[in-house]
């Protein structure tokens, strides 16, 4: 068996041999002077019997001087072999007298000896001094006994202090296999203590106790271990779902100032898992500009217990930005404890998503541009603020002049570039607070916050004109680029966003109209037009269901070359209940603004085949009758066959049609142009491009449009008499039409000198007042039956 020094079974063997050895010393020591003390006594008292029997004797015959009896005593007393010598000392005597065995005394034995005065009885005087030595032989042979006793007895102390030991040590051995067992108990291989009570002592029971206590102890460690399996397994569940959910959770103790971070939260914030990190360092990782609002949203909730819910960014070491949204809760205890419990949610893609969103909701896709919803919120913030501050705004309504030539000669892809040229070009303008806007194809509008007065918006006018002048390089092409701007002026214009808007829309109309590359301030004359427009398009819409609101007038045409009528252009006249005859000028513009023309139109197409087919049933059925379509009746998928129902509706010839467009509308949608153009041309009608010189038209488009005539506009024929610019305009257009196989009919002749001249530039068919001015059904046979026969 091992000791260790700081064993049980050491300490207890030592304790029992050092409590014993103490015990036993002392009760030795004890005993030895007791009995040594007694046996001392008893001899002392054996000597004082012998000394107080003899010393009255000797004192008495000392006084008389009787040494004889003195002698005779002191003999007598020798006899007993342990009184070793007599002395008597005295005046009386000559000489000492001393008595002693005969035998050598040793000195080992003459330990014991007592003296007496001798005093004379009848005096009571001290005469003499009696010594008496007394032998300790007995003593020690006591002693001696003692001593053997002693060491019997320590001879059994020690074999019972061996036997106690090894009584203990075999005791005490299950408990230091208890403990050796229990210091090899592992907690996480919790095993049975290898240690089986072998007594029903203390022992015994405190080794089934412990035995008790281990298996109790691995069941709990058994239970807390499936515990904390399932715990783990919650928490990889929950560590999942935070992942997949990108929502981190995080503690913060106030009080003791705690972070608790969950492992998601280390992930949104892209920093490593520490344990270091403060709640300070935590915050700090907000974006520097959303900071102040978390502080400040925390501490207020800090402050009243509240819950908080914050959306803000977090910047990232990559210098990306993460958004983010945490909602938490505060919980205060009343032993003043402070809580914070949050989660934070990863909103990045979401965020991006709404940003996609918001872009595409409130953003044109190709310049960036705020677009029409945007603008309006801006506006709408812009009044409210004008309002409150009593300052103006400004709206500008900014149109290309000419884009579509661009889109439908060069190309979409240089139309677009050209597009987000000007758009850059009118942000660097601009200032911050000012707001530009893409609203449509070629459409801009601009909101100008704060203006003192119309000449600052002017000034931006003037400042636009400027940046757009001279040559723009898109994609190796080098444009000119002018633009139509229209101004509205809050509160003078109008002072809700719609009309505002509307009004500069006017204003900007005016301005193309007026001039291109020219801007219009909105004015009341322009709102009277507005009033107009509107008086006029509700009463079109009344006139629609009037069969008789409408009525066709023709203006003949002559042919050059003979004299005779070759036909007529169907000019339409609208019969106002109130305001009488009302000329296309007035409501055709108005009519297609508001989409009306299409039924208007549909209406003159089938009036005039109607009344084209009166005319052959008179006799007339080698004229040709024109008819007009506007921009958006070309863009009505029904035309066609609207047209080819009346065709056969009146049984009219195909060929005595033609369709007159104007040079704009065929240059608005060239690739849509052709696909009309065709469906039309296949129907057997004529097609004409009216108002020939006024528009922009491209040579090489016109030659792949099926038509057949070109009408040259009236105000070169009118001034063909005063500017030779205009006649040599008109003889080119003649020229160039009959190069490309067109006919020519020339409108406005009004005198016969006009007629002359067009006829010596071998124009086709001529049109005007000095032949006729467009005259009703009616009149127009009568102007067949007589014209011709005068
Ligand atoms: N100063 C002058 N004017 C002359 C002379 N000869 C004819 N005019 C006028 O010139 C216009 C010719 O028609 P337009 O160029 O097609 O121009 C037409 C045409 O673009 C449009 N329009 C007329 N009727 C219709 C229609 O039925 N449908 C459509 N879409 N547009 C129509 O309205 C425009 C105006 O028509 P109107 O007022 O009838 O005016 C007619 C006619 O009255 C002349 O010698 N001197």
């Amino acid at each position: 068996m091992r000791f260790k020094l700081n064993s049980l079974s050491f300490k207890t063997v030592s304790l029992l041999i050092l409590t014993s050895t103490i015990f036993i010393t002392l009760g030795y020591t004890i005993a030895k002077n007791t009995f040594s003390k007694n046996y001392e006594d008893v001899i002392h008292e054996k000597i004082d019997i012998v000394l107080r029997s003899i010393s009255p004797q000797i004192s008495l015959n000392l006084s008389y001087g009787f040494n004889d009896s003195i002698d005779e005593i002191c003999k007598e007393q020798l006899k007993n072999k342990n009184v070793l010598l007599i002395k008597i000392e005295s005046d009386k005597l000559k000489q000492d007298s001393i008595y002693k065995q005969h035998k050598k005394i040793s000195t080992d034995f003459s330990k014991f000896s007592s003296e007496v005065n001798l005093i004379d009885p009848s005096t009571s005087n001290i005469i003499g001094k009696l010594t008496l030595l007394y032998s300790s032989e007995s003593y020690y042979i006591q002693m001696q006994k003692f001593y053997q006793m002693a060491v019997i007895g320590g001879f059994i102390f020690i074999v019972s202090l061996v036997l106690i030991s090894i009584f203990l040590l075999k005791s005490l051995k299950p408990l230091s296999k208890l403990a050796h067992s229990m210091n090899e108990f592992n907690p996480y291989e919790p095993k049975k203590l290898n240690v089986k009570a072998t007594s029903q002592d203390e022992i015994g029971s405190i080794i089934k106790s412990a035995n008790i206590m281990v298996e109790n102890l691995i069941s709990y460690i058994e239970h807390s271990s499936a515990l904390t399996q399932e715990l783990s397994k919650k928490q990889q569940h929950l560590n999942d779902a935070q992942r997949i959910a990108s929502v981190g959770s995080w503690e913060y103790d106030v009080t003791t100032n705690k972070l608790n971070l969950s492992d998601e939260i280390y992930r949104i914030l892209g920093i490593k898992k520490k344990s270091n990190l403060t709640f300070s360092s935590f915050l700090n990782l907000t974006y520097k500009d959303d900071l102040n609002d978390v502080l400040n949203t925390i501490n207020n909730a800090i402050e009243k217990g509240s819950v908080f819910n914050i959306k803000y960014r977090i910047q990232l070491h990559n210098n990306k930005i993460a958004y983010v949204r945490t909602k938490g809760k505060v919980r205060k205890k009343s032993s003043g404890d402070i809580k914070l419990t949050a989660v934070t949610v990863d909103i990045t893609k979401d965020t991006h998503n709404e940003q996609m969103i918001e872009r595409l909701a409130y953003y044109d896709s190709l310049t960036n541009l705020p677009n029409r919803i945007l603008f309006k919120d801006r506006v709408k913030s812009a009044i409210s603020n004008a309002k409150r501050h009593k300052n103006k705004i400004a709206i500008m309504f900014l149109d290309l002049d000419n884009f579509k030539i661009v889109n439908d000669t060069l190309g979409h892809s240089v139309g677009d570039k050209l597009l987000i040229h000007v758009a850059k070009l009118l942000s660097s303008i601009l200032r911050e607070n000012d707001t530009i806007s893409r609203v449509g194809g070629d459409e801009f509008t601009i909101l100008l916050t704060d203006i003192q007065s119309e000449e600052d918006a002017q000034k931006i006018a003037k400042k636009i004109f400027d940046s757009l002048q001279g040559e723009h390089e898109i994609d190796f092409h080098r444009l000119l680029i002018s633009t139509s701007i229209g101004i509205a002026i809050y509160p003078d214009s109008a002072l809700d966003i719609d009309k505002l808007i509307r009004n500069a829309d006017t204003a900007m109309y005016e301005a193309k109209k007026a001039d291109k590359n020219n801007y219009k301030v909105f004015n009341n004359k322009m709102y009277a037009k507005i009033k107009n427009f509107v008086k006029v398009e509700k009463d079109l819409r009344i006139a629609l269901d009037d069969e008789k609101a409408f009525e066709i007038f023709y203006q003949p045409k002559i042919k050059a070359q003979d004299g005779f009528v070759s036909g007529c252009e169907a000019l339409v006249r609208w019969k106002h209940p109130k305001k009488g005859i009302i000329y296309p000028d007035e409501f055709i513009d108005i009519a297609e603004e508001s989409a009306l023309i299409i039924p208007i139109g549909n209406k003159i197409i089938e009036k005039t085949i109607k009344d084209l087919s009166e005319f052959n049933s008179k006799g007339y059925g080698t004229i040709k009758v024109a008819i007009n379509l506007s921009a958006k009746q070309f863009t009505d998928n029904s035309l066609i066959g609207t047209i080819q129902k009346a065709i056969e509706k009146y049984d009219v010839h195909p060929s005595q049609l033609e369709f007159e467009i104007t040079e704009s509308i065929s240059m608005q949608n060239i690739s849509k142009t052709l696909e009309v153009l065709h469906q039309l041309k296949q129907t057997g009608v004529s097609i004409a491009i009216d108002d020939f010189g006024t528009g922009y038209s491209s040579l090489s488009y016109l030659k792949q449009f099926p038509i057949n005539t070109l009408k040259i506009d009236k105000s070169f024929v009118l001034d063909m008499t005063i500017d030779n610019d205009d006649k040599s305009i008109v003889n080119t257009i003649i020229n160039m039409a009959h190069t490309l196989n067109f006919t020519t009919v020339a409108e406005g002749v009004e005198t016969l000198e006009h007629a002359d001249i067009l006829t010596d530039m071998n124009c086709d068919e001529l049109q005007g007042y000095y032949y006729s001015k467009p005259i009703a059904k009616d009149e127009f046979i009568n102007f067949l039956k007589t014209y011709n026969t005068n």
